[in-house]
């Protein structure tokens, strides 16, 4: 009878504390959706300017869901024309009522927001976490003004402290393994991303290839452009997810309901 009662009690415990982990959880999630929203219309609102700007780049990831819904808001009809980095970002402009263009066609971007999965303190990037990095590398390099749109945890100054599964790199399938014992012999630790439940076998991007994450460490920013350098040069990989001194400012959301603006 005690022990029954004590399993009872123990049970109604236990589903209590689920319940508050499960809603703490959930507002945490809220908090990190809302942070992304706000610097994502902070960042549109101060770099877009509608009577100047004719082409804008639209990245990928969460948070450019949110870029991509106020560019919607402020230039539906205006007749800017909107260069996307992959599948989602098409998506994302034709479902917000925008003008696709390509960069064949507009090879000269007035501005272009973007996601990161870590920034730092020279606004350095690491990007490629959804696997679009050649393509975004590609609109980044065209624009103008490339501004970085991130929530409060991606900014940790340094990159490869929260990023800690590694860069991606983009590399051409036949290559892979050879890339994978270059990638070895200076010091990473490299795998093949696989599509888990999703695809029995790697991931393939937009282009054709697969994606190696390569875990260097901490990376500072002194030693990321010859460590990027060094693989660029090896032969059959396309692009790095290290995004080196392009991004001029960044918008950053935190969970307390305010954006910081950083710029170098
Ligand atoms: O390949 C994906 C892109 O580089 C994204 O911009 C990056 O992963 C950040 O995405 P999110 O805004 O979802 O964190």
């Amino acid at each position: 009878m005690l022990l029954r009662s004590i399993l009872r009690s123990s049970t109604g415990i236990a589903r209590q504390v689920s319940h508050i982990t499960v809603r703490s959880m959930t507002n945490q999630t809220d908090l990190i959706e809302k942070a992304k929203k706000l610097c994502a219309y902070a960042a549109v609102d101060s770099n877009l300017d509608i009577n100047k700007d004719k082409v804008i780049g639209i990245g990928s990831g969460s948070t450019v869901v949110y870029v991509a819904e106020r560019v919607g808001q402020l230039a539906k009809n205006s007749g800017v024309v909107c260069v996307p980095t992959g599948f989602q970002s098409k998506q994302l402009i034709i479902e917000n009522g925008l003008r696709l263009g390509t960069l064949e066609e507009y090879p000269e971007i007035d501005v272009a927001f973007d996601g990161a999965d870590e920034i730092d303190s020279s606004l350095n990037c690491i990007k490629g976490g959804g696997g679009c990095l050649l393509q975004e590398k590609l609109v980044a390099d065209s624009a103008k003004r490339f501004i970085l749109v991130a929530d409060d945890r991606k900014n940790t100054g340094i990159l490869g402290r929260h990023w800690t599964q590694g860069v991606p790199i983009e590399v051409i399938p036949t290559a892979y393994t050879k890339i994978l014992r270059q990638l070895k012999q200076i010091g990473g630790k490299p795998t093949v991303r696989l599509g888990g439940k999703a695809k029995a076998g790697p991931v393939i991007t937009d282009n054709g290839n697969f994606i190696i994450d390569c875990d260097f460490g901490e990376v500072p920013a002194e030693k990321l452009e010859a460590l990027n350098d060094k693989l660029i040069r090896m032969v059959g990989i396309v692009e790095t997810g290290y995004f080196v001194g392009i991004a001029k400012k960044a918008y950053i959301g935190k969970s307390d309901g305010t954006v910081s603006t950083l710029d170098v």
